[in-house]
């Protein structure tokens, strides 16, 4: 890692940083064929595809009540844990619950009103690492909402991790499946013999999950497509470079393929960040993980010639992550839209919207906070609008209706509205006559 200017930045390394993608093309072929198995053989195929992905014979695939075991096995300490940040996320996602509403406005009672889906399937990532804490991101938001049925589906073990079986219960699951991959995408999105069909399908994932994400989007609601994890940093000289470097390694320890940047207008401050960040990598666990995510193109500590550049930067890379380490934070941060979720001074480490603060960190990256949010409450409802106008209120709109359906051609949408002012036409009794000619019953 080394530090470079953001003016001196040619068209490559700026495609580097600003065009990342969720990386999913070159198993798009490979994952259709799973997922239109699956789709069409069910339990068989995906019995077979645990066998060759998981390296795992799997019995029944409805571990429900392993989940239940698992949380009543755990140790104590890590029930605690996973209870208090199961509390934080579910109080903070409660937050977000709209209400219903209907109001008067000149005689035309409108209205909103929110429903949960019925059935949702959440994907708790569990391959190469184990991820509780995303189980309870998934779960907790989708309950918070009212949907009946979440099924939760992650990959087949020997042994699979018991904290994140316990998770998956302490979020409140109906029902939990040993099935991963893009294997498990397809089961949720269009059911096996053992996997009821889900609605939606969300959560994060490697780069077979993900590209199964986008082969069942339309037959299926999705979530969005989350790539590896991001953070960008924006710092100004009173920023702590130990504090910024520690939240780059953290994020960089997630996978090769993490994008780690911070952007500064002070150079001895990125210097300093370069120098920290080279020795917390050095020598921790998964520093193999932590060394390629630094060295990639899509990483770097970056000078701006000042904090309006900075700004303009965190605008155009829309970070999954950022993190706001300068003595005017809310000033800045006022200038910035396109972020999935924000850290805002030097106790707000990332890992703490990770695991317990209670905002949800499944969060869009490859520059999709410039167009919508992380995983919410709204993620599992759909809304409704009512309406109800009385007579004066349908006379108000009547000539705006009618002269815009005739001018697109639509005659009997003006006849409708005409039809119930016509003193003539219009009937109270309940005979539903309302032509006036008599022969209506
Ligand atoms: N954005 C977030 O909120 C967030 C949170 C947690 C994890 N993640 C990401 O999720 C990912 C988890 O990846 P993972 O691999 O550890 O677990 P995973 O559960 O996403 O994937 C494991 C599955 O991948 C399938 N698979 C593996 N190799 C395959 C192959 N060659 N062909 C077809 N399918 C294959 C297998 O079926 C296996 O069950 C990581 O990239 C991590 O960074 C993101
Ligand atoms: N930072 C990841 C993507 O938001 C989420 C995570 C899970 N565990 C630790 N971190
Ligand atoms: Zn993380």
């Amino acid at each position: 890692m080394n530090v470079r200017e953001i003016a001196d930045l040619g068209p490559d390394e700026r495609d580097a940083l600003f065009e990342r993608d969720a990386g999913i093309e070159a198993v798009r072929s490979d994952v259709r064929d799973i997922v239109d198995r699956v789709s069409t053989e069910g339990d068989v195929a995906v019995r077979e595809f645990c066998r060759e992905f998981d390296d795992v014979e799997v019995g029944n695939l409805d571990i429900t009540d392993e989940a239940e075991r698992a949380y009543d096995a755990v140790d104590d300490d890590v029930r605690e844990a996973i209870d208090t940040a199961a509390d934080n996320i579910r109080e903070f996602h409660e937050r977000q619950v709209p209400d219903d509403w209907r109001e008067e406005f000149d005689g035309r009672e409108l209205g909103r009103r929110y429903r949960p889906l019925d059935r949702v399937g959440v994907y708790a990532p569990g391959g190469t690492a184990a991820y509780p804490s995303s189980a309870l991101m998934g779960v907790i938001p989708a309950k918070v909402a009212g949907v009946d049925h979440v099924a939760v589906a992650t990959p087949p073990a020997d042994e699979i991790n018991p904290v994140t079986l316990a998770a998956i219960h302490a979020a409140g699951a109906d029902v939990v499946y040993s099935v991963g991959g893009a294997q498990a995408i397809s089961a949720l999105a269009y059911g096996t013999e053992t996997v009821k069909a889900t609605q939606k399908v969300v959560g994060p994932g490697n780069k077979w999950v993900t590209a199964a994400k986008a082969e069942v989007r339309g037959d299926v609601e999705i979530d969005f497509l989350a790539g590896p994890s991001e953070i960008l940093v924006v710092a100004d000289e009173s920023a702590n470079p130990s504090f910024v470097a520690a939240d780059l390694v953290a994020q960089a320890e997630h996978d090769t393929d993490a994008s780690v940047v911070a952007v500064t207008d002070d150079e001895a401050t990125a210097e300093a960040i370069v120098e920290e960040v080279e020795r917390q990598a050095d020598g921790r666990e998964r520093a193999d993980i932590v060394a390629e995510a630094l060295d990639s193109d899509a990483s770097g500590v970056f000078l701006a010639r000042s904090m309006s550049e900075a700004v303009l930067f965190a605008e155009e890379y829309a970070a999954e992550h950022l993190t706001i380490q300068a003595r005017d934070d809310e000033e800045l941060l006022d200038r910035i839209s396109n972020a999935g979720s924000v850290f805002l001074g030097p106790y707000t480490p990332v890992a703490a919207g990770d695991y317990a603060s209670g905002t949800n960190h499944v969060l869009p990256t490859n520059g999709g906070a410039k167009l919508y949010g992380g995983l919410s409450v709204d993620t599992f409802l759909r809304s409704t609008t009512v309406q109800r106008l009385d007579r004066e209120g349908l006379d108000g709109l009547a000539s705006t209706i009618t002269t815009l359906a005739e001018a697109e051609g639509l005659e009997a949408h003006a006849e409708s509205v005409r039809r119930r002012l016509d003193d003539a036409g219009a009937h109270d009794d309940a005979t539903g006559d309302a032509t006036g000619d008599g022969d209506g019953e």
